[in-house]
């Protein structure tokens, strides 16, 4: 039995923002917006969003579809830029942030190998050949890929496609962890084991990870936190800490603690979800 030092009352925490200026904070959003314009209009995706992340932690990212996550997860990546607030990534020790992520799909190169995809950041970072073929050997082998290193990723499954990817990210070592959805396309048992599977790696190095996904239970088994999202425009609705102890495992989720939060977390969602769904595309 794992234990937990979560409760079932676990609050939705509002004003969970450390004091500024904190030198654990690694990713602190202040008032972003993003306002996206094309032929059809313009499209407000992000209003006022408030997110101080401390280096680190787990943060799980749930809401109601097209409420803004991904757009908010490549602001913080610095793939896109806000229209309005803030965005301050802090690299660890006052270095450069290093950024790395795991997209649901199209992630990964498929005229590369297995092995030459998960090379691939540390081949742009200037990394000797030698010394590359270790670090991706031992990533590949950590996420159970060593018969599979010529391969292309055609010849793969689409778990095994999303398991280079997360090989890749960690190889690449990155103080932060930008993940979209990345076990989204895959089957329930995949989907299961790769959050095992996740769940062991992170729990070894431990990095700053911020993941979106639709599946509460997921939120709830991976993330430290778990930050709600309202309808669009989005902006941050509230957040739950589980703190279930770690390692943690699956089955965490036959808790009637977890089947508390889950629902808390559904209560929660539930009025941004119908919105969505009666609003539409707006
Ligand atoms: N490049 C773009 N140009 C125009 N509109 C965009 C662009 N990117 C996103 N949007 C719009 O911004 C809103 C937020 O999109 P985003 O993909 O961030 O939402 P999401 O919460 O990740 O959605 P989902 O959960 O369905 O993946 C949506 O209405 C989307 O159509």
């Amino acid at each position: 039995m794992v234990e937990t030092k979560g409760s079932v009352e676990a609050p939705l925490d509002n004003s969970a923002d450390p004091v500024s200026g904190d030198p654990d904070v690694h990713v602190r959003c202040s008032g972003v917006g993003k306002v996206f314009v094309s032929s059809r209009g313009a499209t407000r995706a992000l209003a006022g969003v408030d997110l101080v992340i401390e280096r680190g932690t787990f943060v799980c990212l749930i809401g109601p579809s097209g409420c803004g996550k991904s757009t908010l997860l490549r602001i913080i990546g610095g793939l896109d830029t806000p229209s309005e607030g803030e965005v301050d990534v802090r690299g660890l020790d006052g270095r450069q942030p290093r950024p790395a992520f795991v997209f649901q799909e199209h992630g990964i190169f498929p005229w590369l190998t297995v092995r030459e995809n998960v090379e691939f950041g540390l081949r742009m970072d200037g990394m000797r050949r030698t010394r590359r073929r270790e670090v991706a050997r031992e990533w590949i082998h950590r996420v159970g890929l060593e018969k599979f290193a010529s391969h292309y990723p055609n010849q793969l499954s689409g778990g095994m496609r999303q398991r280079i990817s997360i090989a890749r990210a960690f190889a690449y070592d990155g103080d932060l962890m930008l993940m979209d959805e990345p076990l989204g396309a895959l089957d329930a048992q995949t989907r299961a084991l790769m959050q095992e599977q996740l769940l062991e790696l992170w729990e070894r190095n431990r990095t700053t990870v911020l993941l979106v996904t639709h599946s509460i239970e997921e939120a709830l088994l991976l993330g430290d936190r778990v930050v709600t999202m309202t309808a669009r425009p989005g902006r941050v609705k509230g957040e739950m800490r589980p703190g279930f102890a770690r390692p943690r495992s699956m089955e965490l989720e036959a808790r009637a603690d977890f089947a508390g939060m889950k629902a808390q977390l559904w209560g929660s969602l539930r009025d941004e979800a119908e919105t969505t769904l009666l609003e539409g595309d707006r």
